[in-house]
């Protein structure tokens, strides 16, 4: 096939469903003639319009989306949804109106209706949490595989079904996109997916229209203040997936004062996960986990625990002990006890799904969990000189769990390289820095996506924060991104590791509105050859 790849997975083989009939079940006012018209999709987004799809216009930041039905036309829908505002500015946009007081509200229900999608459901997976939501929506996803389950899932990596991949824009999609790719799903048998769930989803109904059947929680810390006025209404906004109309049972790591907060507040049956001694040093407040009011010996009465058996550069050993004592070792290809306790969730999230925890050891216990995850810590380097990770991290809880995973198995320096998202949460900035200083030998602070902000003025945040909590660190300011991770490559040598944190799977920059093409894993590859470490 040729052209632009697809930008989300669709069925190919969708039941038509009468237009009449949708604006009856869901009481829609109805203007225009909609009789004989059979509607096959939804989208919100004229750039996801397919013929025979019901185009969705919202009130968005910048614009109405009613405003651009005539273009949803010309990309074949057949009529439009949306508010009474809405259906006035759309009058002459030549499609039929069913109009509805929240277009947005009504989205995940109707796109459920037109996609069937409570029809023969696969088990449905939500993970949701500051930072590892995509690790254990793969770890959940390899898991599943090795169990003999055709799975898909969906993160901020990519929306994949067996070796069918997307690239992801959001970390959950749109409700009418969501949809659409469970409707995919079940046309090619998947039984099981796992789904990534920001808190953003949830404040804007992306995940409307679906019950899970486990819904999972890995942590919360300091991100995304700029959308919520505080680490409370943060929270908040993630409790929403633990109540009945959104799950059924959930499972929640007891890491901090917030999963144990999380316990005493769901609304649905909940399962809990401690994980062992030594968890690395947590940022100082806003969320951190040692924040004051935390209860004492997190997890001391958790009805699973997770014990660390082995560290290494190549992989994490671990036993997890449930209720009467059942107990599973294994493996996974990943560095860090955080990735021990996202495997862990993702196998307690399963047994609460009535896998038995025999099968799933059995399952694993040839090669260990055999996942992988794209741009998360990922090893780049060969066997021979330092040990170079590309990670995601772009939060102080990230770094401080990645740094403290790498010195763990790391004998000797440890540089770190990183920036800061531009347009994003700015509050955090100084901790980022404050932490890389703390953890690293080195500090090698570049640009990130700067979008509109002033690139130079994000790094100054970043270095001040680095300067202020240690003053006599080695900090290199370097813009340019490669030349950046080739500063920190000259510095190390063998037994030495450099943590990349930011770019994880990413292959772009963004820089004032347009995206250049960057991967830093493919460039950290190449500077490793240029350097004669690497083949
Ligand atoms: C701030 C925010 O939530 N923005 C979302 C919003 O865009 P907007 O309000 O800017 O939309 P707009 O430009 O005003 O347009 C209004 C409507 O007209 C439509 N439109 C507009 C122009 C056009 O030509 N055709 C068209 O159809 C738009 O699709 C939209 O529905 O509606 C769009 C689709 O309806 C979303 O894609 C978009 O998410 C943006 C990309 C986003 O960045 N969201 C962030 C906050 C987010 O959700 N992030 C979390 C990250 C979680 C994590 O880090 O863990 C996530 O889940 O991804
Ligand atoms: N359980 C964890 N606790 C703390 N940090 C973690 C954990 N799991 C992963 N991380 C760190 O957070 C980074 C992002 O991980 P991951 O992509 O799985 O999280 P996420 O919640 O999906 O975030 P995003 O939605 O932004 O992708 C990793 O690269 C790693 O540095």
């Amino acid at each position: 096939m040729t052209g632009s790849p697809p930008t989300a997975l669709r069925p190919q083989h969708p039941s038509p469903r009468s237009l009449r009939g949708l604006a009856e079940a869901f009481g829609f006012e109805v203007r225009g003639r909609i009789d004989e018209l059979d509607v096959t999709g939804v989208a919100i987004s004229t750039g996801a319009v397919h013929g025979g799809d019901l185009y969705v216009g919202v009130p968005g930041r910048n614009a109405h989306g009613a405003d651009y039905a005539a273009k949803a036309a010309a990309n074949g829908a057949i009529a439009l949804l949306t508010d009474v505002a809405g259906a006035e500015r759309a009058a002459d946009a030549g499609l039929p109106i069913l109009v509805t007081p929240d277009a947005r509200a009504a989205l995940g229900e109707v796109a459920a209706w037109i996609h069937r999608t409570a029809e023969n459901p696969a088990a449905l997976f939500g993970v949701t949490g500051t930072n590892g939501k995509t690790s254990v929506v793969y770890l959940l996803y390899a898991i599943l595989r090795q169990l003999g389950v055709t799975a898909g899932l969906t993160s901020t990596a990519e929306r994949r079904i067996g070796d069918e991949a997307v690239t992801s824009s959001l970390t959950t999609p749109e409700a009418s996109e969501l949809h659409a790719l469970l409707a995919r799903m079940r046309e090619v048998d998947v039984r099981a997916v796992g789904i990534e769930v920001s808190a953003q989803a949830l404040s804007r109904h992306r995940v409307d229209g679906i019950v899970f059947d486990v819904v999972g929680f890995t942590n919360l810390s300091h991100d995304h203040l700029d959308d919520y006025a505080s680490m409370s209404e943060y929270f908040h906004a993630k409790r929403e997936l633990f109540t009945p109309e959104r799950a059924r049972r959930g499972v929640v790591t007891i890491e901090s004062e917030w999963g144990a907060r999380l316990v005493a507040e769901s609304r649905i049956p909940v399962t809990t996960l401690a994980i062992g001694e030594d968890a690395p040093d947590a940022p100082d407040a806003p969320g951190a986990p040692d924040a004051p009011g935390a209860p004492g010996a997190p997890g001391a009465d958790a009805d699973w625990r997770l014990d660390v058996l082995e560290e290494a550069p190549t992989h994490t050993a671990f036993r997890l002990t449930g209720p009467g004592g059942r107990e599973l070792a294994t493996r996974i290809p990943l560095i860090g006890r955080y990735n021990a306790a996202n495997a862990a969730l993702a196998i307690v999230m399963l047994v609460e799904a009535g896998n038995d925890l025999d099968l799933i050891a059995a399952a694993v216990a040839d090669h260990g969990i055999d996942a992988y995850i794209p741009g998360r810590t990922e090893r780049v380097s060969g066997t021979r000189g330092p040990v170079v990770y590309i990670d995601y991290g772009h939060t102080p809880d990230a770094f401080a769990h990645a740094l403290d995973a790498i010195r763990r198995t790391t004998d000797g320096r440890v540089v770190m390289v990183f920036g800061a998202d531009g347009d994003r949460d700015t509050t955090k900035r100084a901790q980022m820095g404050a932490i890389a200083a703390r953890g690293a030998d080195v500090v090698v602070i570049t640009d990130f996506h700067p979008r509109w902000e002033d690139p130079a003025a994000i790094r100054a945040a970043l270095v001040e924060g680095a300067r202020a909590a240690v003053p006599d660190r080695e900090i290199h300011e370097i813009a340019d991104q490669r030349a950046a991770f080739r500063a920190a490559l000259a510095l190390v040598g063998e037994g030495d590791a450099i943590l990349y944190a930011g770019p994880g799977h990413e292959d772009y920059q963004e820089v004032a509105g347009v995206k250049h093409p960057y991967s830093a894993r493919d460039d950290a590859r190449l500077a490793l050859q240029e350097a004669g470490w690497l083949e």
